[in-house]
């Protein structure tokens, strides 16, 4: 059996606002092994970036408490004091392409510089020779390596997120982090960034979180899928699975509201509002908006276990009903 890279338990964020407490991640649970790719999948303000800054420890000044535990190999990385944290996992262990990342590429240095950097900071390596790996991996993610002295203008966007990408790969972490990697980009120059990140999963055993919106595009990489609602994961499971046979009623929905490009039928949209995560139900979150609640669901579901590996939040499952 392939080895676990990263077991996540109960993990959860919350921010202190001026209305309140925001509970961005909830109780957040999964597992994901080497060379695996997990897609996280859920509507604008569900909480994914914020899971994403939960891992990686990348905090905003108004947190208002951040817990759980984040297993990579057999250490606890909660545990480690934030110091350790950056100088030993993040980029080295863990990297990321932070949501519009390709943006924040510093104007006034040389993309290759940029790109380099990382194997300079976070492990000692000289200019030139870090310079050298970072032409070998432009190369890598499709850019030829006479870009590595142009600066961020002189690129197009597909570009600069190849060059951002080269920049989570050149240490090559055993997990990459990418939020929304491909949204500001073309139809074309997604599927061309998509085929890269397969190749390297392939050829590097590299694992993947990949955050999303675009159930069509993450399907190409997706080994699991991680299905968030209002701060939890409503349903985690095998890709192919959850895309064929999806068991939450919320997946469902979301599956049906996909267009499809020689369907008769509209796609269905989903009536109502996820709850407003500063105040949200007791009880389950997405009853309100579920053609199946019944009474059981005054009650918040924990993760159901209903097969190898998926997990669901909902009472339908495990003999409540
Ligand atoms: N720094 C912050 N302070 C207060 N609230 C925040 C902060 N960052 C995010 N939130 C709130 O936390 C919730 C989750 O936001 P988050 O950005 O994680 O969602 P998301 O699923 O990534 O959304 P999107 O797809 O639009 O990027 C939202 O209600 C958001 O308003």
């Amino acid at each position: 059996m392939t080895e676990t890279l990263l077991r996540v338990e109960d993990l959860r964020l919350a921010y202190r606002t001026e209305r309140g407490v925001v509970q961005a991640v909830d109780g957040v649970s999964f597992d994901l092994r080497r060379g695996e790719a997990v897609v996280v999948l859920g509507e604008s303000g569900c909480g994914k970036s914020s899971l994403a800054k939960a891992l990686l420890r990348i905090l905003p000044r108004n947190v208002h408490s951040h817990t759980g535990r984040v297993w990579l190999g057999d250490t606890d990385v909660m545990d480690l004091p934030v110091e350790r944290f950056r100088r030993e996992v993040q980029w080295l262990r863990i990297s990321m392409v932070m949501q519009a990342a390709m943006n924040a590429l510093n104007p006034v240095v040389r993309v290759g510089e940029q790109v380099a950097e990382p194997l300079v900071v976070h492990r000692g390596w000289s200019r030139a020779k870090a310079l050298d790996k970072a032409a070998e991996v432009f190369q890598r993610v499709g850019v030829s390596s006479d870009f590595l002295a142009r600066y961020p203008f002189e690129l197009s966007g597909g570009m600069r997120q190849r060059a951002v990408l080269a920049m989570a790969l050149i240490t090559e972490p055993d997990l990459i982090i990418l939020d929304e990697p491909t949204s500001a980009l073309d139809v074309l120059t997604q599927a061309s960034i998509m085929n890269v990140l397969k190749r390297i999963k392939r050829e590097q055993a590299t694992s993947f979180i990949l955050i999303t919106h675009d159930v069509a595009t993450s399907s190409e990489l997706a080994d699991r899928v991680a299905l968030m609602y209002a701060g939890q994961v409503a349903e985690y499971a095998d890709a192919r699975r959850f895309f064929t046979e999806p068991a939450h009623p919320y997946s469902q929905m979301l599956m049906a509201s996909v267009p499809r490009l020689y369907q008769a039928e509209a796609p269905q949209h989903i009536p109502g509002q996820p709850p407003d995560l500063l105040s949200p139900p007791q009880g389950c979150r997405y009853a309100d908006r579920c053609p199946h609640r019944f009474a059981r669901c005054a009650e918040n579901p924990p993760p159901q276990r209903v097969g190898e590996r998926h997990h669901v939040r909902c009472w339908l499952y495990g003999g409540h009903r």
